[in-house]
């Protein structure tokens, strides 16, 4: 315990001596003699004091020799505290280096910091002003964004486009193709159409030549056929009508008509009679309105070259008269289809030969006149409805028929407007043969006044459509009250019709008992004389009115024996 205490003393320090070992090293005086050396501490003071005097002097002389090994030990120590020092010395200066290296990478490390710093505003301000510049970007890169998406549209759409030129550019060429074949053939086509054109002069000119002939042909064959030409046509049986009679059609002129079987007078036998009759021309009941023109276009025609020309037609009612001079209902306004009847037809032939002899030198006036005779009284179809009424008295019928209106027509279309309007004003009724029966004879007039502009020619043609009212068995159709006084006075004028006809073909140049109806008076230019007539006689397939069908070919068969004089033409060169 004590020697521990002496030798804490004394202890050494790693880093450097105590300053007791200092003093014992000599580097510091000591501060008491080392005789005199005596325990320092109260305790080892108090026990010094109790050792026995020789324990006192053994410890000084142990104390003493401690003291000589230490001052030994310490000899030994002194090189070691050279380089000590010497290494304390390097380590300082070392340590100064390196405080100076440190001073230095410190100064380079606050520098760089700074650097870092400034490096890291400027970063901040650069990010900052990227992030500007980045926010600045962004329209222009939605922009552009939408400016490539509309790009590749438009390169879409162009790749299309550069399709559609290309297709283009091929149905160019096709077309050039074409258009040359097309210059090749529209070549041909002139050339061929030169031809047609020259052809067609030739023939142009044939007819030319030809149509007078034809013309004169046809005026000199009624000049030996008389001037009253009869022509017969038969209607189909309708849907209603039961059973058809037994007609034998022979060839274009003749037939025989069978009557039902009828017993003897006895009761024992059954025979049938048969009726042969001949016309200047029949038509059976196929024969289309087209056919029946064909055969008087040239009598329509012969109004042009200054005759007067009439058409007639007679027959019970029902028997396809208006049918045959009007065309069937959906075609009375004219237009020249299929059923259009002879009037209509004949009206535009009138208007197309007009035409082309106005292109020849002809200047033509035209004027109708639509009348109708109903119980004896005629009536003006163009004039207004309250001045209809127009008496037929005169002392002859061309007076007379020129009280009425005359209307002054430039056109084909104009004719059918009046026709029209005629027809719808015209009287009918419905009877026991027809549902839309006319009840007056209607009498459409055209009148031709043609002269060359220089003056050189003129002539003055009449054509005269007639439909006149069905001929009626009053006894058999058992009519009354005004149908039975219409028909009394159809009859009536029919029957004068007959008597003009007879005293026409029984005395040439004697009396004709025109004025005994207002339907002769008026027909009166129309019949014998100087013109051209045609009656057609219609008549009907149906069985049941056999009677009446024989009743109008026995008429017509006497009006067909007429010689009645010859036409004679108004054209003065
Ligand atoms: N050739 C024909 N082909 C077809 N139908 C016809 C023919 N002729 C006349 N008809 C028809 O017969 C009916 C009577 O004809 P339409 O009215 O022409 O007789 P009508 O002789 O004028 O009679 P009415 O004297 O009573 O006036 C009409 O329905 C008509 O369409």
């Amino acid at each position: 315990m004590v020697l521990g205490d002496i030798t804490n003393t004394y202890r050494i320090r790693s880093d450097g001596l105590s300053q007791k070992a200092k003093r014992a090293v000599g580097e510091i005086e000591p501060r008491t003699p080392r005789a005199t050396l005596t325990p320092k501490t109260p305790e080892a003071k108090r026990c010094f004091a109790r050792l026995p005097e020789s324990e006192k002097a053994a410890w000084s002389e142990a104390r003493a020799e401690q003291q000589q090994r230490i001052e030994a030990l310490l000899e030994q120590l002194r090189p070691w505290r050279h380089q000590a020092k010497e290494l304390r010395r390097r380590g300082d200066a070392t340590q100064q280096r390196m405080e100076a290296k440190c001073q230095e990478k410190r100064a380079q490390s606050q520098e760089a910091e700074l650097r870092i710093f400034e490096l890291r505003e400027g970063e901040a301000s650069l990010t900052a002003e990227l992030h500007q510049l980045l926010d600045q970007l962004r329209p222009e890169d939605d922009l552009h964004r939408r400016l490539g998406t509309g790009l590749a549209a438009k390169e879409s759409a162009l790749a299309e486009d550069t399709l559609t030129v290309q297709e283009l550019l091929d149905a160019k060429v096709v077309m050039q193709q074409r258009n040359r074949c097309k210059q090749e053939f529209h070549g041909r086509l002139q050339e061929l159409r030169g031809t047609e054109r020259q052809q067609q002069q030739e023939r142009q000119q044939v007819l030319e030549d030809n149509v007078p002939r034809a013309r004169q042909l046809h005026n000199s064959y009624l000049n030996l056929k008389g001037n009253i030409r009869v022509f017969c046509r038969f209607r189909p049986r309708l849907r209603h009508e039961a059973e058809e009679a037994k007609v034998a059609f022979h060839d274009e002129q003749r037939i025989s008509l069978q009557s039902e079987m009828l017993k003897s007078v006895t009761g024992l036998s059954e025979h049938c009679n048969s009726y042969d009759f001949h016309f200047d021309q029949v038509f059976g009941p196929q024969a289309c309105q087209a056919e029946i023109f064909e055969e008087l276009s040239l009598l329509v025609q012969s109004a042009l070259d200054g005759y007067k020309v009439a058409i007639f037609a007679y027959g019970q009612t029902g028997g396809g008269k208006t049918y045959t001079m009007d065309g069937d209902q959906g075609n009375r306004s004219g237009d020249r289809t299929s059923g259009a009847g002879v009037i209509p037809r004949s009206v535009d032939l009138i208007f197309q030969e007009v035409a082309e002899l106005r292109s020849k030198g002809w200047d033509f006036e035209l004027t109708c006149t639509l009348l109708e005779v109903y119980n004896e009284s005629v009536f003006d179809l163009l004039a207004p409805r309250d001045a209809k009424e127009r008496s037929a008295h005169g002392t002859d019928g061309r007076q007379a028929v020129e009280q009425f209106t005359f209307r002054r027509v430039q056109e084909a279309s104009q004719v059918h407007r009046l026709l029209a309007k005629a027809a719808r004003e015209r009287h009918t009724a419905s009877t026991a043969c027809n549902d839309r029966s006319s009840r007056s004879h209607a009498l459409f007039q055209l009148a031709l006044q043609g002269s060359q502009a220089n003056g050189s020619a003129r002539c003055s043609g009449l054509l005269s459509f007639v439909d006149l009212a069905g001929s009626e068995r009053v006894v058999a159709s058992q009519v009354q009250g005004e149908r039975l006084r219409e028909a009394q006075y159809i009859n009536r004028s029919l029957s004068a019709l007959g008597d003009v006809i007879e005293a026409l073909k029984r005395k040439p140049g004697g009396h004709v008992p025109y004025r005994n109806s207002r339907l002769t008076m008026l027909l009166k230019d129309s019949l014998g004389g100087d013109a051209k007539a045609l009656m057609f006689v219609n008549v009907s397939m149906c069985l049941g009115q056999l009677p009446e069908t024989l009743s109008s070919l026995r008429f017509a068969s006497k009006v067909h024996a007429c010689e009645v004089g010859l036409p004679s033409r108004r054209f003065a060169a």
